[in-house]
């Protein structure tokens, strides 16, 4: 069942095109990976799913409904965090959760609110002032406010900004336990391919408010379409031995330093015994995804306007 459709959405502010033409699904079940630089309209996308704007074109469907801002109910099944959750540092974190369900569209009682603070790790910690919690801490409670009224889907906006490693996989452990124990769906915006590729079972990636490439993790992140790299010392002997060898299909670019191949990371350890074999030295083999190849290139050329897409 797809929760949430977009068709066609755009935005403009002024004469700036944030969101172009978008048109995605989330199904439920997924954990979908919104995936762009910044500014690249991933922020204006979930602002407009949540009726905090206006599309200037294009329609969404929240569980195959039209919703144009309007329809109060269809935001029951969403549950959200945009940039900083709004909450009261003077408050504990108790009371914040407490306003929140009181605001919300049903009577909660406590014994819900203490489920999610156990879910999102803060039992224990309910009763400390929030401007004491660390940045994780705050991350987690607004999860946690976003949970109050069971949503089935939860818009998460770069989740792990500003945390430390150990918030960032307390953050990552966090989406995988409501998904997979808690049946949520969830859209999850991060501009590092690393954090979606770690959480997310399905992508989208945005630029300058277009889609780029959509799809699921695993077939856009296929093992076979990852770049090797190897730095070495070659004489023309081995590179000779390798054109001439099952991998000479695979190789993008060769001199007499640097080695670039296209293959599955399981080959290598083959492909270093050749080499070797050959005479040349081998100094270093790295692996990056063709994907994360190309979502740098996008960064790198967006850096520099004189380059065009
Ligand atoms: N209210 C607004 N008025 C004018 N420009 C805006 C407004 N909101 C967003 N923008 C611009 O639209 C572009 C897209 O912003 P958006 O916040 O959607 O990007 P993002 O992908 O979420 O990136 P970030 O991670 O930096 O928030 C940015 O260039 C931003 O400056």
């Amino acid at each position: 069942m797809t929760i949430i459709e977009t068709q066609h959405l755009s935005k403009r502010f002024g004469s700036f095109q944030a969101v172009d033409d978008l048109s995605f699904s989330i199904k439920a079940g997924d954990v979908y990976g919104f995936l762009g630089q910044n500014g690249a309209g991933k922020s204006t996308t979930m602002r407009m799913l949540l009726g905090l704007i206006r599309p200037d074109s294009g329609k969404i469907f929240i569980k195959g409904s039209l919703y144009t801002g309007k329809e109060a109910h269809l935001l029951s099944y969403i549950g959200a965090i945009i940039e900083r959750p709004d909450m009261y540092g003077y408050l504990s974190g108790w009371d914040n959760l407490k306003i929140f369900a009181r605001l919300s569209f049903r009577p909660i009682p406590d014994s819900r609110l203490y489920e999610i603070l156990e879910l999102v790790g803060l039992r224990g910690r309910e009763q400390d002032k929030v401007r004491a919690y660390s940045q994780g801490m705050k991350q987690r409670l607004g999860i946690a406010i976003a949970m109050v009224h069971n949503p089935e889907l939860l818009i998460l906006d770069e989740p792990t900004n500003g945390l430390d490693p150990q918030g960032i996989a307390e953050m990552r452990q966090l989406i995988k336990t409501l998904s997979a124990d808690y049946g949520k769906t969830i859209l999850v915006s991060s501009h590092l391919l690393y954090e979606i590729e770690q959480v997310a079972t399905r992508m989208i990636i945005i630029h300058k408010g277009k889609k780029i490439v959509e799809g699921s993790v695993s077939e856009l992140l296929n093992p076979s379409e990852t770049l090797i790299e190897i730095n070495w010392n070659n004489s023309g002997e081995a590179l000779q031995q390798l054109s001439a060898s099952r991998w000479s299909q695979a190789i993008q670019s060769a001199d007499t330093s640097r080695l670039l191949l296209k293959m599955h990371p399981d080959e290598v350890p083959q492909l270093n015994r050749l080499l070797v074999s050959t005479g040349a030295d081998v100094l270093q083999i790295r692996s990056r995804h063709s994907l994360e190849d190309y979502f740098i290139q996008l960064t790198h050329d967006a850096a520099d306007p004189h380059r065009a897409l």
